[in-house]
């Protein structure tokens, strides 16, 4: 397996170019299921999840042609996909693929909507919580799916094909809103979407199903209204810059006190964690083409958060933004509103000195004057991507064991940030 070695203390100067989200090439990908037509999808990124992605989406039937160049075996880096889904010669998603990403699941509503069944296994995806997926049940069931569970599998079928339905989510579901979203835009009908998620990577896809054919209405509010067409047709759309990447760089470069212009994304992705960013001291600039941050030598001021839905602080960030404060003048407290199992980073950050208690779904941590360097173990992406930025504070050597868990969502990560001098490689299994 290969590890991840930093030798923490350089200041990070230079620019990152932003990555394609991840969270929203995901859903993009699964949209081609609702055409026979060409889907062109730009700005790609290349990262675990979308190759495994692109293996689920074969399966069904989908051909996958990527411009750009390729490297090692079954990895795509192309910045360009083009997908076809002329038939689905499969309705069936396995447990052995599912079970290993979060999203593959949103196949279900697509299928169900083009095929009128769909037989897709119970998801997997980062362990930090136990993730039901019963809003997504109860919203394909709105649409007139029925629905049983049978030996791990979600068994759903509409012979007649699905028709428009009145959906109010009790809570805030990315996933559900992308399932009912993608599945409404073929049903026949009207779909009402209350208390949908505003997630940016939401509209996004809402944004390439109106170039496909479909009518949406309140698009980037918690309210919307699909038109669902019986024909979807092709499109060209370019992902949109991964904002959780984008959080991550900034709060990065606040941690080592650097200097970098994180080039091709927006500060209204994130408003709320730039803000916050701002408020322990950061400088946060917007740019011809992107947010430059800088950190001067002073102290990092101690500052609380709790997670939300968009627009609020997202959960993605927590870990880092915890790795941050590890360091702070003082005592802040995170509260995790999202996830109940999402502190697996605590005891990974303990083991470089940081000072962290843990209450239910609060922590507070007491900043410290310095952290040292240490062997720690990635628990899942985001909380991995919290011992890079604790690393690079860190003074002498981070060794990160398990590092798969970054190459699901983090494109050339190592690269990166090397680019910006900080002190950071790859040691391959062999
Ligand atoms: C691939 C992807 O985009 N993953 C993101 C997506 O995950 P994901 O779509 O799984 O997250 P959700 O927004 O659905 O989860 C939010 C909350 O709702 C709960 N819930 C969800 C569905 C359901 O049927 N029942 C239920 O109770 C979850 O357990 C959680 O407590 O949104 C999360 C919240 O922003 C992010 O952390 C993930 O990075
Ligand atoms: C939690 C994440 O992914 P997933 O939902 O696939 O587990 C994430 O992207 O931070």
């Amino acid at each position: 397996m290969d590890r991840i070695k930093i030798v923490g203390g350089e200041r990070l100067k230079g620019s990152i170019p932003i990555s394609g989200a991840k969270n929203a090439a995901l859903p993009l990908m699964i949209a081609t299921l609702l055409t026979e037509d060409r889907l062109t999808l730009k700005n790609v990124p290349n990262l675990a999840d979308v190759n495994l992605l692109a293996r689920i989406l074969r399966n069904h039937g989908v051909d996958l042609a990527v411009d750009g160049k390729r490297v090692g075996g079954t990895s795509h880096l192309g910045e360009t996909f083009h997908l076809t889904a002329r038939d689905i010669s499969d309705t069936m998603a396995p447990y052995d693929l599912v079970s290993r990403m979060r999203a593959s699941f949103w196949v279900l509503g697509p299928l169900l909507a083009r095929m009128g069944e769909a037989k897709v296994s119970l998801p997997g995806g980062c362990a930090i919580g136990t993730r039901p997926v019963d809003l997504h049940l109860t919203g394909l069931k709105a649409l007139g799916a029925d629905i049983e569970i049978d030996g791990g599998y979600v068994i759903a079928r509409a012979p007649k094909g699905l028709r428009g339905g009145h959906v109010i989510f009790p809570k805030v579901s990315v996933g559900a809103t992308h399932n009912v979203l993608l599945a409404a835009a073929l049903a026949k009908g009207e779909t009402l979407i209350e208390n949908a998620a505003r997630e940016p990577e939401v509209g996004d896809v809402a944004a390439c199903l109106v170039k496909m054919g479909a009518v949406i209405e309140g698009i980037g509010t918690s309210t919307l209204r699909i038109q669902g067409k019986p024909r979807l047709e092709g499109a060209v759309h370019a992902v949109l810059p991964d904002r959780i990447e984008t959080g991550t760089f900034a709060f990065a470069v606040a941690a080592t006190g650097g200097d970098v212009v994180l080039e091709g994304t927006r500060r209204d992705l994130l408003t709320t964690a730039l803000d916050t960013l701002a408020e322990t001291g950061a400088t946060v600039t917007d740019t011809d083409n992107g947010i430059r941050i800088t950190r001067n030598g002073d102290g990092i001021v101690p500052i609380d958060v709790e997670t939300q839905p968009f627009p609020g602080f997202p959960t993605d960030l927590q870990a880092q933004f915890m790795a941050l404060m590890t360091r702070a003048k003082g005592t802040s407290v995170i509260r995790e509103t999202i996830f109940e199992n999402r502190f697996m980073h605590v005891q990974e950050l303990a083991r470089l000195g940081a000072d962290i208690k843990l209450h239910g779904d609060t922590a507070t941590i007491r900043g410290v004057k310095s952290l040292r360097g240490a062997p720690v173990m990635a628990t899942d992406l985001r909380a991995s991507v919290s011992l890079v930025i604790a690393g690079l504070m860190a003074e002498g050597e981070t060794l990160i064991n398990r590092v798969y868990h970054l190459d699901r969502g983090f494109e050339r990560l190592e690269q990166k940030l090397s680019a910006c001098g900080a002190q950071i490689e790859r040691l391959s299994a062999g």
